[in-house]
């Protein structure tokens, strides 16, 4: 079972319209409710791969209903820690350019918050886990540490896709896969990159922190898979883009589910590859045959 926690879910609002004008009364081409957040997306993919998953995290009020039913109605098994405040809507303004506002989250309570590490305790060496995404401001700095403990404990594998000083902190405890894009990798050490050097310079130094394998996304450029034994170079394909929110979570669903069925790291990123741009030429998530059509047109080379 490839397990997801997503500490922070949201309904993601996306909006499509012309012309926004700030400080005016602007009205909507057309808009859609989603059920957000990484780790969501992260099973949403999988489950669309044939993948066994289960959802985890927070998730509280008339918008954590709205995600909990969308997911029971697609077949997406769910095992969220119920929280007394609303789950967070983000806004996903579809206009000129994509622009996002996130909301911050919910107020987890401490009982809630044991409650997620208490069952995280009851996976199995055999089963794999994905965290990813912000957390909700009140949980402590280092939650995503004390989850990590806790399944290092258990003896399965784990993925994070998160930011900054909560991605640091667990390298040291060796994540399968860590997959940050070109903006989060050049904040986490405080750097611009200026030569492909420089990408390949930060990337090598999330393996020597502690990563077994890393991504780094590059949205319509493809991305850099770094491994222990090589990095590879991968060139998505060009399409229209509809709406590129979650391609990175669906790269993730694609390269674990795959590399978890073949245990070989380029083919997994092919599908990593296919299923980030499948996405991003979806207005939702990629389907399973926009994904499996994209595998073709995926080139990935070792540099
Ligand atoms: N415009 C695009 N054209 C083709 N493929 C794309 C495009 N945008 C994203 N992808 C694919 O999806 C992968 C992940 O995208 P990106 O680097 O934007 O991740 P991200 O920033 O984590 O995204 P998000 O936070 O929205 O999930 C890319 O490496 C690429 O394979
Ligand atoms: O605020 P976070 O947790 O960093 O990101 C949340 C989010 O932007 O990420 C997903 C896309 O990757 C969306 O479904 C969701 O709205």
């Amino acid at each position: 079972m490839i397990y997801t926690v997503t500490l922070n879910p949201s309904i993601d609002y996306v909006v499509h319209a012309d012309n926004v004008k700030l400080g005016e009364l602007n009205y909507m081409l057309s808009d859609l409710k989603l059920p957000g957040g990484k780790g969501i997306n992260v099973s949403r993919i999988l489950h669309e791969l044939n993948t066994d998953t289960t959802a985890l995290g927070f998730i509280g009020g008339f918008t954590g209903e709205f995600i909990t039913t969308w997911l029971s109605r697609d077949g997406v098994n769910t095992d969220f820690v119920n929280v007394k405040e609303d789950t967070r809507i983000n806004i996903k303004l579809k206009a000129d350019a994509e622009t996002e506002i996130n909301g911050k989250g919910p107020a987890i309570s401490e009982a809630e918050a044991n409650q997620l590490l208490d069952n995280v305790e009851k996976i199995s060496s055999e089963d794999m886990i994905v965290l990813s995404g912000s957390m909700p401001p009140t949980l402590p700095k280092d939650y995503y540490e004390q989850l990590v403990k806790r399944i290092i404990e258990t003896g399965a594998s784990f993925v994070i896709d998160t930011t900054g000083d909560a991605l640091k902190s667990v390298l040291p405890y060796g994540p399968l896969l860590v997959k940050p894009n070109l903006e989060e990798l050049q904040q986490l050490f405080n750097v611009t990159f200026s030569t492909k050097e420089d990408i390949l310079h930060y990337g090598k130094q999330l393996l020597e922190l502690g990563a077994k394998n890393v991504i780094v996304s590059m949205a319509g450029e493809g991305a850099l898979l770094f491994t222990e034994d090589a990095i590879y170079q991968g060139i998505s394909p060009k399409g229209e883009v509809k709406n590129s929110v979650g391609a990175g979570d669906s790269m993730i669903a694609g390269f674990i589910g795959e590399f978890r069925k073949t245990g070989d790291v380029e083919t997994a990123f092919k599908m990593g590859l296919a299923s980030g741009s499948a996405t991003a030429f979806s207005d939702d998530l990629a389907k399973k045959e926009d994904i499996l059509s994209l595998l073709d047109k995926v080139k990935v080379t070792r540099i």
